[in-house]
């Protein structure tokens, strides 16, 4: 099965509102292994959010305990949590949260800061990541001078330039058209299979799940069932035939200049 990565354990949060009590997850039991592509698919209100939160050790659970490369990161303090993120985790936000006043590049180059790289390394690889995600001639460009599918690829970039072994993103194609998620989902497939990493995504668009290797069913704070998938069958199925579509793209491109 290869190495165990995140391991959740009997899991529940419930929240209090005044005197009410909501149960955001019930009871969530959970394994992920080094390199998975997983999906956490549910309707708005399942707790999805709330999961991967709590895995990513932003929000404490009520009861239970995330085990991340068999660290219990619910034991831990803010700054130790702080430092494990920096080290071994990358974000994607739907709304790419990138930073206004910085370029594209500035951006990618950020989280490499605090992993003590020189300025020149900084760009370097930054450059190399914004190349990856085709944004080659877009390095000067900031936030509002990009399309949202572009502002994402850059968030994308940011997330695996520092190559963390684990990868949460939370509704990464929720404000982007179809062709655009595609075109997301199909670099981030990419980018975490070449260099074995793994990614958890909350979505409640099915199409993306298509990308998975396990697809995570939850509903109302439960895991209704976990669909396991094998992984060269992603790769023929989506990411081959986008490929060959693309090639065609280029070779039109080529014919006709
Ligand atoms: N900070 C909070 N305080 C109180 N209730 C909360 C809080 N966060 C989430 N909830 C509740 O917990 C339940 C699960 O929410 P969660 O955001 O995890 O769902 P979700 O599947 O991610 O939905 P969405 O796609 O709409 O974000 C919901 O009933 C929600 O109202």
């Amino acid at each position: 099965m290869g190495e165990l990565i995140i391991e959740v354990k009997d899991l529940r949060k419930v929240y209090k509102i005044g005197s009410e009590k909501v149960v955001a997850l019930n009871k969530i039991n959970l394994s992920i292994y080094k390199g998975e592509i997983c999906c956490i698919l549910g309707t708005s209100g399942s707790g999805k959010s709330t999961l991967l939160n709590m895995m990513a050790g932003l929000e404490k659970p009520t009861k239970g305990s995330i085990e991340i490369k068999s660290v219990g990161i619910e034991k831990m303090t803010e700054k130790q949590l702080a430092r494990f993120r920096q080290k071994h985790i990358g974000f994607i936000f739907q709304s790419y949260n990138l930073l206004g006043a910085l370029t594209a590049l500035e951006n990618v180059a950020m989280p490499l800061i605090f992993r003590g790289f020189s300025k020149i390394n900084r760009e370097k690889l930054a450059r190399k990541y914004l190349n990856m995600v085709g944004l080659k001639d877009r390095y000067k460009h900031r936030p509002t001078q990009m399309s949202g599918g572009q502002q994402q690829r850059v968030g994308i970039a940011r997330a695996f330039v520092g190559t963390p072994e684990i990868i949460f993103a939370d509704e990464p194609t929720g404000n982007l058209d179809t062709k655009t998620s595609i075109e997301v989902m199909h670099i981030m497939w990419k980018m975490a299979r070449e260099k074995q990493q793994t990614i958890v995504i909350v979505t409640h668009d099915p199409e993306v799940a298509l990308y998975a290797d396990k697809v995570i069913h939850i509903r109302d704070g439960d895991i209704q069932k976990i669909d396991n998938r094998e992984n060269d069958d992603v790769y023929e199925k989506y990411i081959l035939p986008y490929e060959v579509q693309y090639d065609e793209h280029l070779e039109d491109a080529k014919v006709s200049t």
